[in-house]
């Protein structure tokens, strides 16, 4: 495509997106009317794709100015990212297939712009502002995290002391992790696993590692596309909850001999591993939808294959012995590096929370360390998801207040 298609074909996604993402809407005709983030510049990491544009232009309509860059090398739409940084307020330095040094030279671009408020998804802006660019955390207001693992990465920071700026952990919202984690990963893996291998699901045997809120919804969702499902933990509890819910759950080394289709969704390294690809089935395919690209361990399958080839977009065969292991994506999240990531929907309910995130933190001083998302901006997204849908619900009674914050009314 040539620039001009280019610029077309992000503005149409972009379009699409804004159509099914209500909440947001209405922020955005709030955000025009009242300009609360004008003044301030918003520095952002996240998978550069529509609905990510969707939020962009939303806190640009606020009144902030924004630059952007990605938050993994292989999600990145490059129609997207040119349609943003053709837009007003904003810049986008995302690219596509970046290598590691383009990767960080774009984060470092988006830091020059000294920005005072940040988003992030996986935490590589806050890692970059707290050590080679620590000169400018004393205009940091504050920033948002987007997903699981940079929340855990910033909270060990906080626990050594080492976190030097306020940030919302906007993946523990309710109205995000419970949505966003569960439905969206449960629909959109599979979405980049059947697009990416053109492969049946049902029948197979699935292998789900790790049972957490993303692991759930995958294995939800294979169980309807008629799959088999092994689920693999370390938390006796998740690995009980498994089970109730119809799941096989046994360790990896047994899962590996048995499996035909495998997805990584815990957030930690080497889920799968030397000793697993030494039993698991010829064909086997790999997938993650958890973090970065350790959860499958590429290092110990390089190490045992022969030969390493690509044989179709976005998929690489591993020939060890005579036996062929196929990895999706590099490894790095399926549902992102080979499909759209998650439904609009859902991205609606995440990012506006981010959105009344970014203004929070522009009308509210933050001490610094990890803050939870106000409960009532939660609640306000659930109830403006609910009546988007034309759903209403029941009022507790005044009767019924009393009552359950009561003692006295026994049986
Ligand atoms: N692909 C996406 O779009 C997407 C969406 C949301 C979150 N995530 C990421 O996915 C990961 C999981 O997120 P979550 O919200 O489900 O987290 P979670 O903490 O709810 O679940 C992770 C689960 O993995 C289990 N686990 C950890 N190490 C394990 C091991 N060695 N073997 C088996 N199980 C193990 C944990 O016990 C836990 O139950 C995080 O890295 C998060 O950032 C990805
Ligand atoms: N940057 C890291 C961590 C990403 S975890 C995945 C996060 O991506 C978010 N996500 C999933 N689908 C989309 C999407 O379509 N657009 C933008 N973000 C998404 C989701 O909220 C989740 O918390 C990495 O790439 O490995």
């Amino acid at each position: 495509m040539n620039d001009t298609e280019m610029l077309e074909s992000g503005n149409m996604k972009i379009d699409w997106v804004l159509n099914h993402m209500p909440v947001l809407n209405i922020i955005r005709e709030q955000f025009a009317k009242e300009k609360p983030l004008a003044g301030h510049k918003v520095a952002m990491a996240l998978h550069v794709e529509a609905k990510t544009a969707a939020l962009v232009e939303t806190l640009a309509i606020g009144g902030a100015e924004v630059a952007i860059t990605g938050c993994n090398p292989l999600s990145t739409q490059d129609d997207v990212s040119m349609a943003l940084h053709n837009k007003d307020n904003i810049q986008c330095f995302a690219k596509y297939d970046c290598c590691n040094e383009e990767y960080y030279e774009a984060i470092d671009k988006v830091l020059d712009f000294k920005p005072d408020i940040t988003i992030d998804d996986g935490a590589d802006l806050i890692f970059k502002l707290h050590t080679e660019r620590t000169d400018l955390l004393p205009e940091i207001l504050g920033g948002c995290e987007e997903t699981t693992t940079g929340i855990h990465r910033l909270k060990a920071m906080e626990r050594d002391g080492a976190l030097k700026m306020p940030v919302i952990a906007v993946n523990d919202a309710m109205t995000k992790f419970l949505f966003d984690n569960r439905y969206g990963t449960g629909q959109s893996s599979w979405d980049g696993i059947m697009r990416t291998t053109n492969l049946l699901v049902a029948g197979k045997n699935v292998v789900i590692g790790g049972y957490g809120w993303c692991g759930k919804g995958a294995a939800m969702r294979a169980k309807g596309l008629g799959a088999n499902v092994i689920v693999t933990e370390i938390d006796p509890i998740r690995a009980l909850e498994a089970r109730m819910d119809g799941n096989s759950v046994m360790p990896m080394k047994e899962a590996a001999k048995i499996g035909d289709i495998f997805l990584t969704t815990t957030g930690n390294r080497d889920i799968l591993k030397k000793e697993d690809f030494e039993v698991i089935n010829d064909g086997a395919i790999l997938a993650n939808a958890g973090h970065f690209n350790v959860e499958i361990n590429l290092e110990d399958l390089k190490a045992m294959a022969g030969s390493v080839r690509t044989v179709r977009n976005n998929i690489k065969e591993y020939k060890i012995g005579e036996k062929r292991v196929y990895v999706l994506a590099d490894g790095r999240l399926v549902n992102l590096a080979a499909g759209d990531g998650h439904p609009a929907e859902v991205m609606d309910m995440s990012f506006a929370n981010q959105a009344l995130c970014v203004r929070y933190i522009a009308e509210n001083k933050l001490s610094d360390g990890v803050h939870a998302v106000p409960h009532e901006l939660d609640i306000g997204v659930a109830e403006m998801k609910l009546m988007s849908m034309g759903i209403s619900i029941d009022k507790l009674s005044d009767e019924q207040e009393a009552y359950m914050a009561g003692w006295e009314t026994g049986t």
